[in-house]
Parts: structure tokens; sequence; C-alpha cells
């Protein structure tokens, strides 16, 4: 692989993209290049334009203007069904409503269906491979568990491992931890870190507006702010204090420790607060 530019083994590229819709511009001239074994956080106040985007690098929707490169097919050019069967995305809205078994959620990957279509039956390598993940994740004492008794932290780990199970060169996860309390947030923050050690040429793109949500594997970072770029690059540049206040309007300081992140209202705004 070549070092910088525009290497055929880029998992996504992006050029000035723009996103119109009822004539307002949702994304505005973003660009993010994306390699394997990069993992990158999306962050950005309410509205900025990151489900919107996530979406786009899903092969979900087109953009209005700019060109988007997802695992090497151009969106516009190539069939986006047979894209998005290479991506991994984990979709908080998942709509399942029966009482499907997890470890038979975790199968539905391998059908990109929500229930297990009729007739169809796992190889003995599926059943393995789903065997795997929810170890990885965790999630392995949940195999015969009906869904509709999950908690919301486990039908979370649950469906990372879905979304793994046809072996993405790239997973998309729009606000994994949103919801969870503490402990189920660190369960799967570690399951995160663990996958992507098991996964080294994997790329992820994780959506979240809180810094506390970010696995300490988070390697890169794009800031979004009104459908527009404010910082992107190497995370410990990015996820710092000047950048992301800019990207809230609001002063945060930002501390990392472990290799986690932790914001707070910067001291002079409190003092301001308290006065
Ligand atoms: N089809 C649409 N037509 C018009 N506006 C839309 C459409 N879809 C989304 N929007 C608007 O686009 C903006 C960006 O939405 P998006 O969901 O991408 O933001 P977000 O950064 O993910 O926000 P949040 O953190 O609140 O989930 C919002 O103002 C939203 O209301």
């Amino acid at each position: 692989m070549q070092s910088g530019g525009t290497d055929v083994e880029t998992v996504i590229e992006a050029d000035r993209v723009d996103l119109v819709r009822s004539g307002k511009t949702l994304l505005d001239q973003v660009s993010m290049v994306v390699r394997p074994g990069e993992h990158w956080a999306l962050l950005g106040p309410n509205g900025a334009g990151k489900t919107t985007l996530l979406g786009i690098l899903g092969a979900r929707r087109h953009p209005t203007r700019g060109s988007v490169r997802v695992l090497g097919g151009t969106l516009g050019r190539v069939d986006l069904r047979e894209l998005r069967a290479h991506i991994g995305h984990v979709d908080p809205r998942h709509d399942l409503r029966s009482a499907l078994p997890g470890r038979d959620v975790v199968l539905t990957g391998a059908t990109g269906s929500i229930e297990i279509p009729p007739r169809w039956r796992p190889t003995g390598a599926q059943r393995e491979r789903a065997a795997t993940l929810m170890e990885v994740l965790g999630v392995a004492d949940h195999a015969d568990a009906p869904w509709t008794t999950l908690s919301q932290g486990e039908r979370g780990r649950i469906l990372i491992a879905r979304a793994l199970m046809p072996e993405p060169r790239l997973l998309l996860m729009d606000e994994p931890a949103t919801g969870l309390d503490v402990a189920a947030r660190e369960r799967l923050l570690s399951a995160v870190d663990r996958l992507r050690r098991a996964h080294p040429e994997m790329a992820t793109v994780l959506v979240t507006h809180h810094l506390e949500e970010l696995p300490a594997s988070t390697t890169h970072a794009l800031l979004l702010r009104a459908g527009q770029v404010v910082a992107a690059g190497p995370a410990a540049e990015v996820v710092a204090s000047k950048p992301v206040s800019a990207c809230f309007d609001h002063p945060i300081d930002i501390e990392r420790s472990s290799g986690r992140w932790h914001a707070r209202a910067a001291a002079a705004d409190v003092a301001g607060l308290e006065g």
C-alpha cells in the first residue's frame, strides 16, 4: 500500500461531498479518507449531519455532488445493494419485533435480512463464525435468549456481531453506546476494542456526540458542524479542547487518560455560570 494519496486499498474516499434535501444543505464539501485498520470517530452536535454522512459511507444514499468511493466502488456507478453486502452497518433502529434467539439474530447478518429467511439453513462455518463473534463481543451467554428479553446493551453487542457475519472490511456504528448505563457502556467499548484487535485490517467509523463513548482504540476523528468539516485527522490532534470547542460552539476542556477521552465545560465558562 502506498502512503498518502489515493491508493487502491483505501476503504473510503469521499471528495467534496454535498447532500441537499428539501432545499437544505445537510452536508457541505465533506472530504474524508479512511484506510484499512483505521478507526474513525464522527463527532458533532445534534443535527450536524453525522447519521446523514454515515448513510452515504454505508452506500445507503447518494451524494448530491462530489464523489464517494467505498471499498473500490464509486457510488452512482456500482450496484449499491452489492456494495452494502460488504459493509457492516450497526443501526440502533434495527426493526426486529419477534423473539428470535440471540444466535439467530447474529446469523441474519449472513443473509442481510431482519428475520431468518424461510427454508434457509446456516452452514457449519456460519454457525461457528456466529459463535466466535458472540464470544468476542461478550454475548455468548445470550445465544439462546430471545431478542425481546435482551437489554439494550446486550442487543447492541449482538447487532455488532450480526454486522460482522459477512466479514466486512468496513464497519459503521451509529451511536452504539446511546442509552447504556456506565457498566454496559464499558462492556460495549471493551468489546469494540477486542474486535478491532481480532480484525486488524478492518476499518471502522463510529458516530457519537459523547467523547466518553469513544473506545481507546480510536485512531482518527472527524468533527462535523452544520454539515461542514471543522477538523479531521489523527484522534490525538482532533479530539482536543480547541477543535472540539469550535465544533460544539462551547468552551470545552478535554482530557485523555488511559487512552480514553473526558470532556467538561472549560473553567472560565463554569466561573461565568457561577458568577
Ligand atoms: N430528508 C431530509 N430532509 C430535510 N432535512 C433532513 C432530512 N434528513 C435529515 N435532515 C436534517 O439534516 C440534519 C442532519 O441530520 P443527521 O441526522 O444527519 O444529524 P446528526 O448529526 O446525526 O444528529 P443527531 O446527533 O441529533 O443524531 C438535521 O437538521 C435533520 O433535521
